[in-house]
Parts: structure tokens; sequence; C-alpha cells
């Protein structure tokens, strides 16, 4: 990858880790990792059980600690970057909505697009639009006032999705999306994603089912004992290809997040793909 450029926060690629090792404690789980990604690029993290995947994801999020080398995220380094937190989406692998807390969908998507608005501001009139926007790219526009803890296993990780789809992130990490989502709803997210993408916005979906996002994904890293074996096109990804390849796709210019009003999706294109919720 050649750093065509600038330096300095905003500038560079939209993931840029250098030599860099993440973990918890003193213990490195990832070991000293090169990778860069361009910004609108979207790219699969593929790899078995417990070799880092998530630990990388969460080390771009300042959840793991980066124990040496460089992390940088839309040009700055992790948890150095300017501007609301909502820049940099998540949706994590394990939902972290407590059964305590009698969050509904509506109010547990709002927090989404609070990350984008920056301390002390409110939801406006146009916040709750791209609320509602991000409830109905997922299916869920019927279940807006339920408590999410009585949404089903898979419509909870599709709420985590319109959190995060709410923020109308320029980056968007994803933990597991289609983990335990049905067909008809992987699909859904599968055409808000390639919506999405579309717009600039760089997607990193770790995943052990390529299949569901295979129109959207077009590269993928795969980790291996904390390292990189494979980074190529998706397709080179498939077991037993064991390639090395790695990529030199020429870094987009600088996404510039999307607006969820321009995506295609509505309340009834999503209602017709998923038949309700
Ligand atoms: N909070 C933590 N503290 C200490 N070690 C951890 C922590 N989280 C994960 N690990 C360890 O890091 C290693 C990699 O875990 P990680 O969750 O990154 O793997 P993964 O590739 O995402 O696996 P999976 O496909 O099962 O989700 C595991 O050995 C795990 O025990």
């Amino acid at each position: 990858m050649t750093g065509t450029q600038g330096a300095g926060p905003g500038r560079g690629p939209a993931i840029r880790l250098r030599d860099a090792s993440i973990g918890y404690g003193d213990v490195s789980i990832v070991a000293h990792v090169d990778l860069t990604v361009g910004h609108g690029e979207a790219v699969a993290v593929l790899g078995s059980n417990g070799s880092g995947k998530t630990t990388l994801a969460r080390g771009l999020l300042g959840l793991a600690a980066v124990l040496d080398g460089e992390v940088e995220v839309l040009g700055a380094p992790v948890g150095r970057l300017p501007g609301p937190r909502g820049r940099v989406g998540y949706v994590p692998q394990r939902h972290t909505v407590s059964g305590a807390v009698p969050a509904t969908v509506r109010e547990v998507v709002g927090v989404g697009r609070l990350a984008r608005l920056g301390l002390f501001r409110r939801l406006g009139p146009g916040d709750r639009s791209v609320v509602a926007d991000a409830v109905a790219a997922v299916g869920l526009s019927d279940r807006m006032n339920d408590p999410v803890a009585s949404l089903s296993g898979g419509q909870q990780r599709r709420v985590l999705v319109a959190r995060a789809l709410a923020a109308e992130p320029e980056l968007l990490i994803m933990d597991e999306p289609t983990a335990g989502v049905d067909a008809a709803s992987q699909e859904a997210l599968a055409a808000v994603l390639a919506d999405v993408s579309a717009t600039g916005t760089t997607l990193a979906v770790v995943t052990h089912e390529t299949g569901p996002l295979a129109g959207v994904l077009r590269r993928a890293v795969v980790v291996d004992h904390g390292r990189i074996s494979y980074d190529g096109p998706l397709a080179g990804a498939e077991p037993g290809t064991g390639g090395h390849h790695h990529s030199d796709d020429p870094v987009e210019p600088e996404g510039r997040g999307y607006r969820l009003d321009q995506l295609r999706v509505t309340p009834d294109a999503a209602r017709a793909r998923l038949g309700g919720s």
C-alpha cells in the first residue's frame, strides 16, 4: 500500500496497523501485524475460533490494548480521533444490552445516534428520523417501542446493527453481524451493507460465514494465531487455498460517512424483504 495521502489526523487510510501487537494485560493476542485498509474498502476478517479476530477489531476501537507498534483509525492513533465517537461504528460480538434495563429498540438505536452528535447534544427531529430509518433498515419498525430484552437473539443482533448504522459512521466494524440471524434477515442486512458500502463507508466485518455478505465484501484478511496469513481477494480466501497474496489496491479517497436517508432502504422495502420483522 503506498502512502499517497498526507499524515496527521483525518488523513491516511481508514485503518493502518504497523507492526502492531494487540492484547489484554501484557499478553499479545495479535502480534506484529501490518495491515492497511483504504477508505471505502469492504473487508472480511476471517479465521478460526480464538485466532484473534475479535481482539483485532477491539484494538481498532481502543477496547483491547495496543501493546506494540502503531494502530491508526481514520488517520489518527486509536483513542485520539477528533470529532464525535460515532465516526467509528461497532457491532460487538456479544450484545451488551442488559435485560435489567428495559430499554426499547428506539432508545438503544437512539444511543447510537447520540454517539454521532457529541457531548451534551439531544436528538432533534432529523435525528429521530435517522433512528427510524436505521430501525427500518434492519426490518424492525414494528418493534420500535418494544423492550430489546423481549426480542429474539437474532432480532437483538439486528438492533445492534441499527444502533451502529444510526451513527452514520465513516468506518463500520462488525463482529459476526449475521450470527444467529435468519436467512431473510441476512439477505436484508447484505442489501443494507451494500448500500452503506456504496456511499464510501469503510466496512470491516469479522465473520465465519462469508456467504451472506459475499456480494459486499471484496477483500479478505485471514487471522491465524494472531498473525495475518492471507490478505487478498475474498474469493481466494476459501479454505485450502492457503494463499499469501497481499492486497495492492489503491487507497480510495477519504470517506465521508453516509446519510441514511440517501440509502435506498425504506421501511416498505425492508418489510418486503423480510416479510415483517
Ligand atoms: N478479555 C480478554 N482477556 C484475556 N484474553 C482474552 C480476552 N478476550 C479474548 N482473549 C483471548 O484471546 C484469544 C483470541 O480471542 P478472540 O476473541 O480475539 O478470537 P476470535 O478469532 O475472535 O475467536 P472466535 O472466532 O471464537 O470469536 C483467545 O485465546 C482468548 O482466550
